[in-house]
């Protein structure tokens, strides 16, 4: 490495004038040597020697300092020993190496450094470039001029053959305060970054409670974007504003005291997105997503066994919360599950029943444990806002209530550009004009667009007008679907009023 300027400018001085620094050292010498020997006739012979031993140390280090002021911080790869070097113990961790060179790997790209090496990123298929030995790079931070360098020392010490490697981190004295307070951790948290980008993301579920591991994972790869996501594109911009916000803002999170989380609520018909919008969220903020399913966790333990073994930066996701638990009903109620079991043969089975409560589950969303790690999204999915428990979604908990509604004209002109590859067709006003009557979601549309651009041969026009009869055909089914499901209600409506009018009539008779 390129010695700093100054300390070879100081050391040359530092020779030059060997002479000069001798003769007046040595002057200073005549004076203060029968001092010393004074005092070391008389001083207690213990105390003499603490002090005289403590002032020419400092002595020492004082003019160590000034010909070379610069000081050397070692990271040294992981499975080395802790080493000291003159400044104290030398930082050995398992993760700071990693973090390290990948943020070194970041500013090779506006260093003139030329020999690289590169390595495969643990996961994924990034790469990893990092110095070649005896390489070094200068970096700034705050004005502050710094140098890395990559150093191989042979291990002579330990039991341990082979070669040592350490970054080397060589700044001047005086910002050592800056270095060890703010540069470092700053270097650490910008090399989880880059690390964290380069991994693989993944896709978790939880397993059966009787199973050792509470997360299986597949490595997730979804490849929704909120640019491909079918909606109104105000709606769209408020939600990533919302999320680059919450992203943002850890130290307002700290500040006004609240943990490091957010809850989304994420409501309406089947097939209008709701999994969608998930992915999306996942894919823009690259965090993992844990998919919780509540049917196979036993108890309110076993869901808080869950969350802490969530890491941060990551979607928990509970869909069709309605569906997962009898959670409409009050938290009297709750508290005296299980009740007696339904069948006979459940008695003799003595596995636990499933006792996740509705406060479980409020506390697995803001209880003390949920603040543990911090940068968590919550989201829950239902198709029946209207059945669940307003505790559970009262603001604070699901932060953000998005209705995902029926497929809209923007939405549309998503989806037509994700299938056709158009922004805009002369029969877009006849497909508006089909959407504004039926209610028809962008599952729907999107299936029928598919379905077009396969007959049509990805051709616009005739994709377009195929998909406009089609649209027509779903709508008037759809129509048609309502209005028998509506007249089958009124008559099941009907013939329980009948039955009730009769049932009741009974009754009035058997008394008389
Ligand atoms: N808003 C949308 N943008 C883009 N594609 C969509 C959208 N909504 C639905 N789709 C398409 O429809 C399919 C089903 O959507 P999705 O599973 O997200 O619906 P959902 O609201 O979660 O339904 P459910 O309530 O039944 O779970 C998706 O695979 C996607 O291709
Ligand atoms: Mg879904």
């Amino acid at each position: 490495m390129a010695e700093p300027g100054k300390v070879v400018r100081w050391q040359r001085w530092a020779f030059s004038n060997l002479g000069s620094v001798f003769t007046n050292f040595g002057s200073l010498w005549l004076i203060l040597a029968p001092l010393v020997s004074l005092v070391a006739t008389y001083a207690p012979r213990r105390l003499f020697h603490t002090y005289f031993n403590l002032f020419l140390r400092r002595r020492a280090r004082r003019v160590l300092n000034v010909v070379d002021p610069y000081v050397t911080v070692d990271v040294s790869e992981p499975g080395s020993d802790v080493r000291y070097s003159r400044y104290g113990p030398v930082s050995d961790s398992d993760s700071t190496y990693e973090e390290v060179k990948a943020y070194l790997s970041g500013a090779f790209w506006q260093n003139d450094a030329r020999e690289l090496r590169a390595e495969g990123a643990r996961e994924g298929d990034g790469l990893v470039i990092s110095m070649r030995d005896g390489q070094d790079v200068a970096d700034e931070f705050r004005g502050v001029q710094l140098w890395w360098s990559s150093v191989v020392e042979k291990d002579v010490q330990g039991q341990r053959q082979g070669d040592r490697r350490f970054q080397r981190l060589t700044f001047h004295l005086r910002h050592r305060r800056l270095v060890v307070d703010e540069y470092l951790p700053h270097v650490r948290r910008r090399g989880r970054e880059i690390l964290f980008s380069n991994r693989r993301r993944r896709l978790y579920t939880n397993s059966s409670s009787y199973e050792y591991k509470s997360w299986s994972y597949i490595d997730f790869d979804h490849p929704t974007t909120f640019d491909t996501l079918a909606m109104e594109r105000a709606k769209k911009k408020e939600i990533m504003d919302d999320l680059d916000a919450f992203r943002k803002n850890r130290d307002f999170y700290r500040r006004t005291g609240k943990p490091w989380k957010r809850g989304y609520l994420l409501y309406g018909p089947p097939g209008t997105g709701k999994s969608t919008m998930v992915a999306a969220m996942a894919n823009y903020l690259d965090y993992d997503i844990y998919d919780v399913e509540l049917t196979v966790v036993n108890t309110n333990t076993d869901l808080r066994r869950l969350l802490i073994e969530t890491t941060s930066k990551s979607i928990i996701v509970i869909e069709d919360i309605d569906c997962s638990l009898d959670l409409t009903g009050d938290r009297a109620k709750q508290r005296r599950r299980p009740g007696p079991p339904a069948r006979a043969d459940d008695a003799a089975d003595d596995r636990p029943r499933n006792t996740v409560t509705l406060s479980g589950l409020l506390n697995f969303i803001d209880g003390l444990w949920s603040a543990c790690g911090g940068e968590r999204i919550v989201v829950f999915t239902t198709n029946h806002v209207d059945k669940l428990d307003p505790a559970l979604i009262r603001r604070g908990r699901m932060d953000m209530h998005i209705e995902m509604s029926y497929c809209g004209f923007e939405a549309f002109q998503t989806l037509a550009k994700n299938y056709l590859g158009v922004d805009d067709h002369e029969l877009f006003s006849s497909v508006e004009e089909v959407l504004r009557e039926a209610e028809l979601t962008p599952a729907d549309v999107a299936e029928c667009l598919m379905t077009a651009s396969r007959v049509g041969a990805g051709e616009p026009s005739p994709c377009l007008e195929m998909l406009v009869d089609e649209l027509k055909k779903r709508a008037e089914e759809k129509e048609k679907a309502a209005a028998e499901t509506k007249a089958a209600a009124e008559e099941a409506e009907a013939a329980k009023a009948a039955a009730e009018a009769n049932a009741s009539e009974l009754s009035r008779g058997n008394a008389r």
